[in-house]
């Protein structure tokens, strides 16, 4: 069984879409989860998604479909996360926004606000013997770095991974919150300091990626859970390159571009992965990628909404937007409960025991496999990258070790290479300081 769910949405046309090509539509609706595309040369291609949400979809309904399943999984301890993918204009922020996160007719109130009042409607319907604690903190991707929101002057923050927390951007505001007013003026905060940031670097929100991430914990008797909800509005997904952008707009360009292939080599290595064998999956690849790696692994609920234009003269963009969208649809993962520290390290629970057992099983296969010199040599570098994690497979172990070994060769190749250059320069000089003695 798949828990991903992907949906393609089609917003309605815009003027200037009329205007200059009149009502002519790229697709055609077959059914509530499947229709007719015409791509440029007018051929037709079929589609089948979990639900497509076409021209004048309530938005109560794309969040129920979509987002409902994940917020009442983040209440009981399970991950999840709610991506909007598409090209610029596409209803990516409209989705998760609404036409405004504050003072918003009821109907058009988009993801963000119907997921604030669902945490916290599952909470009220969860009975008082249960204490729990919503933070929230609001991260933007611009150009490879993550900048806090909530606090501008944080702008190049890392992401960490714990035990207790697993993936987290080290050092990012969490603002508890404690309703659902006090949730919605956070986020306009957050917002209107992303348009402030945006002003000060002279850069359009459609080029960085925006990352909302709820952490719900919950606390009965001594028992703790904790599960979190992301939300991701992507920054767009054209092919600014081939337009002949130069400058600061084609690296842009080519960075967003890079951190969407390396979400959708992800998304590859997770559809990809032969049954009962684990795949190595490049979360590191990229920082969005990372951050999501807890929302796309095991532990996790996904659901992705593909935002497309309906109008022919988008129909390349939208095509590519939907292939993305249809490569999704066939991540296979298991969701399971996250404990919180506590209990993973003290419950006499079942997950405790399995984990201490397969990491005793993994440890063995890799004595048996390495020297002990290359075990020593493991642990060193874990701790050189920050890594912390468990591993749930020796092929996951292996395939952490590749990374940290084949950054750690590129590393010492560049400081050959500086080295050769060095004594090149030096070489140089050497014959020189000769000519001029021998002079
Ligand atoms: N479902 C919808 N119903 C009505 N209007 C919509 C809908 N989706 C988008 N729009 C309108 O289309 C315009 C572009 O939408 P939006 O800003 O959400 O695009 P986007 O994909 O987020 O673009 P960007 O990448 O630039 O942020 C907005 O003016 C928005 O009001």
């Amino acid at each position: 069984m798949s828990n991903i769910r992907v949906c393609a949405l089609f917003r309605p046309l815009n003027s200037k879409e009329i205007c200059d090509h009149g009502d002519n539509v790229s697709i055609s609706a077959v059914d509530s989860d499947s229709f007719l595309f015409k791509d440029e040369k007018e051929e037709e291609i079929e589609f089948h998604f979990d639900r497509v949400f076409y021209q004048g979809s309530e938005q109560a309904n794309i969040y129920e479909f979509l987002a409902l399943p994940i917020v009442t999984g983040a209440v009981n301890g399970v991950n999840g996360a709610i991506v909007t993918y598409g090209q610029t204009g596409a209803g990516k922020t409209y989705s998760m926004e609404g036409p405004s996160i504050m003072d918003c007719d009821e109907n058009k109130k988009g993801l963000l606000p119907r997921v604030v009042d669902g945490l916290f409607s599952a909470i009220r319907l969860s009975g008082e013997m249960t204490k729990y604690t919503i933070n929230l903190s609001m991260v933007e991707i611009y150009m490879e770095r993550v900048r806090d929101l909530f606090d501008l002057s944080k702008d190049n923050l890392l992401i960490k991974e714990s035990r207790a927390q697993g993936i987290f951007v080290c050092g990012a505001t969490n603002i508890c919150i404690s309703d659902s007013a006090e949730a919605l003026r956070s986020l306009s905060i957050g917002i209107a300091n992303r348009a402030v940031g945006e002003t000060q670097m002279n850069m359009a929100s459609s080029r960085s990626h925006c990352v909302y991430i709820f952490t719900i914990q919950q606390e009965l008797k001594k028992e703790k859970r904790s599960g979190k909800v992301i939300l991701v509005d992507l920054a767009g997904s054209e092919k600014v390159e081939k337009t002949g952008a130069e400058g600061r707009v084609l690296e842009e360009a080519k960075t967003i571009n890079k951190s969407l292939s390396a979400l959708g080599n992800v998304i590859n290595a997770l559809t990809g992965s032969p049954q009962g064998r684990a795949n190595h999956i490049p979360y590191r690849d990229s920082k969005l990628t990372r951050i999501l790696q807890d929302a796309f692994g095991g532990n996790s609920q996904t659901a992705l909404l593909c935002c497309c234009s309906p109008s022919s003269s988008n129909a390349s963009e939208s095509l590519s937007t939907l292939r993305f969208g249809a490569r999704a649809k066939h991540i296979k993962a298991l969701a399971h409960v996250s404990l919180t520290e506590d209990e993973d390290t003290k419950s006499p629970g079942a997950l405790p025991v399995i984990k201490d057992e397969s990491c005793e099983r993994i440890l063995e296969k890799l004595r048996q496999k390495m020297k002990a010199e290359d075990v020593e040599l493991l642990e060193q570098l874990f701790v050189l990258e920050g890594i912390f994690f468990d591993p749930n497979s020796v092929e996951e172990v292996e395939a952490a070790y590749e990374d940290a070994t084949s950054r750690t060769i590129l590393s010492l190749q560049r400081r050959v290479e500086e080295l050769i250059a060095t004594v090149e320069e030096l070489k140089e000089e050497n014959k020189a300081l000769k000519s001029w003695i021998r002079s």
